[in-house]
């Protein structure tokens, strides 16, 4: 028994490296990474102010990272006659909250996505749960602007959509180039949006 034990630990320890294809770790693999983490910034994970950190880290990272965990198409399941309207449906100023992919460091933001009904439109709460689901993942700026408007396009068949992310990377705001203030703006427009004159149209909608 005692050797069938000594026999495990060794082998654990002489695990390779799991591959990125590997299923998802456990919560306790998870807060061991983050200790990992603690003492890479220089700091001791037993110290008495961080010893609850690493299950904090874990739990938030189940909000940040929560769009996993949504269907998109889904969100845009229920849907509605218009109703004789026909004209842009725009909702503005959609809060981003994402994290970039090549630092995992905060994008922050403004979304502002709109389409020209076809033959249904949505609630239009569906749509800022749309930017949520996309944004709560590991993202660049102009993935998270596409897969909003491709999903809206695809599932709901407009006769148009747009989607205008405006937002800041704190990877250019507090490391790197360190620079505040700098903003990235990215846009895509498809359908009859992409011809004149809805194109002028949402663009001056959105005062691009
Ligand atoms: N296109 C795009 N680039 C992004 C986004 N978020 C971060 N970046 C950039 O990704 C790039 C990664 O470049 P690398 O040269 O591999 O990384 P780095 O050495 O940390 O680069 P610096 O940030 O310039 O220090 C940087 O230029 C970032 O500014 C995004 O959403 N879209
Ligand atoms: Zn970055």
């Amino acid at each position: 028994m005692l050797d069938a034990h000594l026999h495990s630990v060794e082998t654990a320890a002489t695990l390779p490296t799991p591959s990125i294809d590997a299923p998802r770790p456990t919560r306790q693999e998870a807060e061991a990474a983050v200790r990992t983490l603690i003492r890479w910034a220089g700091d001791r994970p037993a110290r008495e102010g961080l010893l609850d950190t690493p299950a904090r880290v874990v739990r938030a990272y189940e909000e940040w990272f929560g769009g996993y965990a949504l269907d998109p198409e889904a969100l845009l399941g229920r849907t509605f006659e218009p109703a004789g309207y026909d004209d842009l449906v725009l909702l503005r100023d959609i809060p981003v909250r994402s994290v970039c992919e090549h630092h995992m460091a905060a994008i922050h933001g403004v979304a502002h996505v709109a389409y020209l009904p076809g033959e249904r439109v949505v609630g239009i709460s569906k749509l800022a749960r749309l930017v949520d689901a996309y944004a709560r993942r590991l993202q660049i700026q102009e993935r998270l602007t596409s897969e909003i408007a491709d999903t809206l396009q695809r599932v709901l068949q407009p006769r148009g959509a747009a989607v205008v992310i405006k937002a800041s990377h704190d990877c250019i705001a507090s490391r790197g180039v360190d620079m505040q203030g700098v903003t990235m703006v990215t846009r895509r427009l498809l359908g009859q949006f992409e011809h004149e004159p809805y194109r002028r149209d949402i663009l001056a909608a959105l005062e691009l």
